[in-house]
């Protein structure tokens, strides 16, 4: 499913949260990442049409946004997981998946109930299907989410931050399960946790102040750091001066700094750069074209 994405502008009160976007992907996932605000959610919504551009074109398979029929075509092939689902807390999983099949306009109420099963099975909740959904935990609610937005088969699937909250192990599941849609949709994943990006998607967006500031293979992100990517060992105070620090843990003795400067901090030892890094290295040079 091909997404072309042309000058998209989204303006709130004169503030543009979207700033002439242009972005072209398709088939497997594609991670989306930037910093509170970058207007990655914007982005989403714009997507899925729940919000109209200020300018600019989206088109999702063939299908102009713009007109009423693009947008009747693309919500019948597009399932997403918001950031926050409202779940209803009476129904059980099984009864929220053929409300929301009821609603995709899925009329045969065994094919409904069908997909129904078939989802909650692939997303491993079948033992949970009879159960109330404001009973559940975190992790069981996100895969309720995959499940409804699975309803109806769509083609192009758009999850924004899925696995916020969830502990390491839960993450994990809920990683493998995105890469296996991965293998035969479109999937769109916004989240913080470059670990995600890393361990599942071959391709990302990195969005700063509404511009797209990075997109290509994840490989290629991570490469935006060689050459300037330094580790600093310190009992003092963080470096400072004209660098990025993309991460910081706790040694023994003091803080072990990872920092992307293009000369040499001191004491700054010369490092391979990981994906952190190079995100630091995108959003750090993507300040500098603004100043
Ligand atoms: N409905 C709205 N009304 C006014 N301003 C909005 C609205 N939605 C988003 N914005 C603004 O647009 C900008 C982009 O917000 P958006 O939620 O798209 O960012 P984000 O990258 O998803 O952030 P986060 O990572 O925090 O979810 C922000 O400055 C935000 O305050």
């Amino acid at each position: 499913m091909d997404v072309t994405i042309t000058d998209l502008t989204k303006t709130f009160g004169g503030q543009p949260a979207l700033d002439a976007v242009n972005l072209a992907f398709g088939g497997g996932m594609l991670g989306l990442l930037g910093p509170n605000g970058a207007g990655k959610t914007t982005l989403m919504r714009l997507l899925t049409g729940v919000l109209r551009p200020t300018s600019g074109r989206v088109v999702v398979g063939g299908h102009d946004l713009a007109e009423r029929s693009g947008r009747t075509a693309v919500k019948r092939m597009l399932g997403y997981l918001p950031q926050h689902l409202e779940l209803y807390p009476d129904l059980t999983a099984r009864e929220f998946l053929d409300y929301i099949g009821l609603l995709k306009g899925m009329a045969d109420r065994r094919v409904r109930r069908a997909r129904a099963a078939e989802l909650l099975e692939e997303v491993g909740m079948s033992a949970a299907a009879g159960r109330r959904l404001g009973g559940l935990s975190g992790g069981m609610r996100r895969r309720v989410g995959i499940a409804q937005a699975l309803m109806g088969d769509p083609r192009l699937i758009v999850v924004d931050e899925p696995t916020a909250g969830l502990d390491p192990e839960e993450r994990m599941r809920f990683r493998s399960l995105l890469a296996g849609l991965g293998e035969r949709r479109t999937v769109l994943l916004s989240t913080h946790i470059l670990d995600d990006v890393a361990q599942t998607c071959p391709d990302v967006a990195v969005l700063a102040a509404g511009r797209v500031v990075y997109h290509g293979p994840t490989s290629g992100l991570t490469g935006a750091a060689e050459g300037r990517t330094y580790q600093v060992d310190t009992a003092g105070p963080q470096p400072a001066g004209d660098l990025t620090i993309a991460n910081a843990v706790a040694i023994a003795g003091g803080m072990r700094y990872r920092v992307v400067a293009e000369t040499a901090p001191p004491d700054g030892l010369p490092v391979a750069p990981v994906l952190e890094d190079g995100y630091a290295a995108v959003m750090r040079d993507a300040r500098g074209r603004r100043r």
